[in-house]
């Protein structure tokens, strides 16, 4: 906490988001990401499909959270398949807060950063940074070098040179992302310190939404569970989930009049599993009356909660 000039507290506001990390195949995103969360994910889908979905790490600061999202690494596509994983790839660069463009620095700035540079700058995101990886090894020279070559790919709000490897500037990295984050709240639990499923995650953002929307009239009766994700050949996910509550009352608030209530939820919760996925996501929410689900040990694990004997 700061003190302003008065003496008077001033909370910095906390910030929250998502990370992209861009670059040619083998520029060291991976290795960053690890190094980023310290060795541990919080947060990992090391599951099937991997073409199409990255991993993501959550990376937590005292004021900040950071959504780190790993991505296939871009090359120019020589096929049909390569087009697909690019358009995957890309996708992310839609919707981020940050995107971190890696360029090694052992390798010449080259045609493929170029292309990937391309879509760098064609990006949304408020903040991009230039990252030049592998500094270990490289002399102080080429980074140099490498450094000015990068900078003239597009148009870089910051720049800066590490090593995942040898720990070299990861924490300045993180720093430096999390204050260009916009303020919000830790998405994630600080504690998280195990995988959270597809389908975890997916009812956590539900949940939240249902909580923010209708603090008062649906206190903690509400439970979510994510029927089922189908990764769609094309890229998309269609997704299921039910939202439970014990009364019938308690439905009709969660609905809203004429549907417009879980229409909200439903828009709401899209938007952050899109981003969290990085792809288009149709959510089908249906909500279901369980009179004292609370009171089945079996439901309670079955919604993620943690029963106690
Ligand atoms: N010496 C050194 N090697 C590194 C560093 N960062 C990454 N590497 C190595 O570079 C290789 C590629 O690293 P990855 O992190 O897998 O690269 P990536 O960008 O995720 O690769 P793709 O998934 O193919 O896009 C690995 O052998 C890493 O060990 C670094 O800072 N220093």
């Amino acid at each position: 906490m700061e003190k302003d000039a008065k003496g008077e507290k001033n909370e910095a506001p906390f910030r929250s988001g998502f990370v992209a990390l861009v670059g040619r195949p083998s520029v060291g995103k991976s290795t960053l990401l690890n190094a980023a969360v310290g060795g541990k994910l919080a947060i990992t889908s090391p599951v099937a499909q991997t073409t199409r979905r990255r991993m993501r790490a959550v990376v937590n600061t005292p004021s900040s959270q950071l959504v780190i999202v790993d991505t296939p690494g871009l090359h120019k596509p020589k096929d049909a398949l390569g087009k697909e994983l690019n358009k995957v790839a890309l996708g992310e660069l839609g919707d981020v807060d940050v995107v971190a463009f890696l360029v090694d620095a052992t390798k010449p700035v080259g045609r493929g950063d170029e292309w990937v540079a391309k879509h760098v700058a064609a990006s949304r995101a408020p903040f991009k940074l230039l990252v030049i990886t592998k500094a270990d090894l490289a002399k102080p020279d080429q980074v140099r070098a490498q450094l000015d070559a990068a900078s003239a790919l597009a148009k870089f709000d910051d720049a800066m040179v590490i090593s995942a490897k040898e720990g070299f500037n990861v924490d300045s990295f993180v720093s430096l992302v999390g204050e260009h984050l916009p303020e919000g709240p830790r998405w994630f639990p600080e504690d998280m310190d195990c995988d959270a499923t597809d389908e975890e995650l997916v009812a956590e953002f539900v949940r939240e939404k249902v909580l923010n929307n209708l603090r008062q009239e649906v206190p903690h009766s509400v439970g979510v569970i994510c029927d089922d994700i189908d990764w769609r050949k094309d890229g998309l996910a269609s997704i299921r989930a039910t939202i439970i509550v014990e009364r019938e009352g308690q439905k009709g608030i969660v609905i809203g009049k004429g549907g417009q209530m879980i229409k909200r939820i439903g828009t709401q919760a899209r938007h952050d599993v899109e981003r969290l996925f990085d792809t288009k996501v149709f959510l089908d929410l249906q909500v279901r009356v369980q009179p004292q689900w609370r009171r089945d040990r079996n439901e309670i694990r079955r919604l993620g909660y943690d029963y106690e004997e």
